[in-house]
């Protein structure tokens, strides 16, 4: 497999129907979702030549850790769709590749589970529950396996309409399960209804849509890892979050499946950088899939890429060897941009390095 494309396809070969289009689908028009890809797309690079290019090097760390490249994986929930061991599979892949894993609220297999599997760092997304106690028994359970941060997603105070899963009526199959979490909180997650989407259905019930700013201190209070917030577009809410404590934000308008027509990331990510002036770690994710997009973000000021789709499509094409090659290919390609562009390192990738057309 040469590039992403194939792993995409060959994912689609394998998985079904249902499955495929909860992983593929966006919200509403799935306008966001395209404009992730059309703004990285427009985004072009200036190469310089005749530089010493013989040592690239893509290392980096990230809140203290060490990774191959600045390449994690996106929060996606339940990775048993996509191959038997789940996330287990996941964090082996992540730790052969040198990148970080940061595991859904609704990871399929067992924290301790994950952590044992790993070698590199991982981190724990998280949604706001109403049920208050449930986050907090995570986060020490997190804190105790070892996780490096809390990514609290604020972009989803409820699930999108997403019309492919309204249409197929999805619901999570009932053999795979967010184990982390009690099952009475996560029933209705299981619970088939034509014509519509059960995971959209069951964040109506569970997740608390009034929490504010005003609630982050409640869960800095209960926890002593960095707490990172996940679906910030805009530098006014970049200063918010750094005012209210954050260690950093995750630039993303959710992989296009929550706001349809939210700002794409990269267009997104220059004002929130600006914002954030280096004082918190700044990550983005939506549509990343070539070493070229991960040049391109980091020379908007990105500290972190992240990639959501593409660790499935591994997944499903290949278990944890096919999440690892996925990693690894995209680290090789951002090896071979900062060769070809003259930054042989990753402090030389500024904003110089961009044009838009
Ligand atoms: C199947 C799937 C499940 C997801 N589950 C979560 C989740 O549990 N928590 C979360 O914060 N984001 C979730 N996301 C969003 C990703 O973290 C990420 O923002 C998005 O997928 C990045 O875009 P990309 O897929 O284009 O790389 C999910 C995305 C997909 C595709
Ligand atoms: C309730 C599960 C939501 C996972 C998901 O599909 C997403 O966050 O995009």
């Amino acid at each position: 497999m040469l590039d992403i494309a194939s792993y995409e396809s060959a994912a689609q070969g394998v998985l079904t129907e249902q499955v495929w289009d909860f992983i593929q689908g966006g919200s509403g028009s799935e306008s966001a979702l395209a404009a992730n890809r059309a703004a990285l797309d427009r985004l072009r690079i200036r190469p310089r030549v005749l530089v010493d290019v013989s040592q690239c090097s893509t290392a980096t760390t990230v809140l203290g850790a060490p990774l191959a490249a600045p390449l994690g994986v996106a929060p996606m929930a339940y990775h048993r769709l996509a191959c038997p061991d789940g996330e287990t599979a996941t964090a082996e892949a992540a730790g052969k590749a040198g990148s970080l894993l940061t595991v859904s609220m609704f990871a399929s297999r067992t924290l301790e589970d994950i952590a044992a599997a790993a070698s590199g760092p991982l981190w724990l997304q998280l949604y706001w529950l109403r049920e208050r106690q449930a986050l907090v028994e995570l986060a020490a359970r997190a804190a105790a396996a070892g996780f490096q941060a809390l990514v609290l997603t604020v972009d989803a105070p409820r699930v999108a309409r997403r019309p492919r899963d309204v249409r197929s009526g999805f619901s999570v199959p009932g053999d795979i399960r967010a184990v982390n979490l009690p099952a009475a909180l996560m029933s209705s997650s299981h619970r088939r209804t034509e014509g519509a989407s059960a995971i959209e259905k069951h964040s109506r019930e569970q997740f608390d849509s009034s929490i504010t700013w005003a609630d982050l201190a409640w869960l800095r209070e209960r926890t002593g890892l960095p707490l990172i917030l996940k679906g910030v577009l805009t530098a006014e809410d970049a200063r918010l979050a750094l005012a209210h404590g954050a260690s950093g934000v995750v630039v993303s308008n959710h992989g296009g499946r929550q706001l349809d027509s939210a700002v794409a990331s990269a267009d997104a990510l220059p004002e929130v950088v600006d914002a954030v002036a280096g004082r918190a770690l700044v990550a983005v994710d939506g549509g990343i899939r070539h070493g070229g997009d991960l040049l391109k973000v980091l020379a908007l000021g990105a500290d972190l890429a992240m990639v959501g789709r593409p660790v499935f499509w591994g997944l499903a094409q290949g278990g944890a060897t096919g999440a690892a090659e996925v990693l690894r290919l995209l680290t090789e390609e951002l090896d071979e941009a900062m060769a070809l562009s003259g930054c042989p390192r990753l402090t030389e990738i500024t904003r110089a390095l961009i044009t838009s057309r």
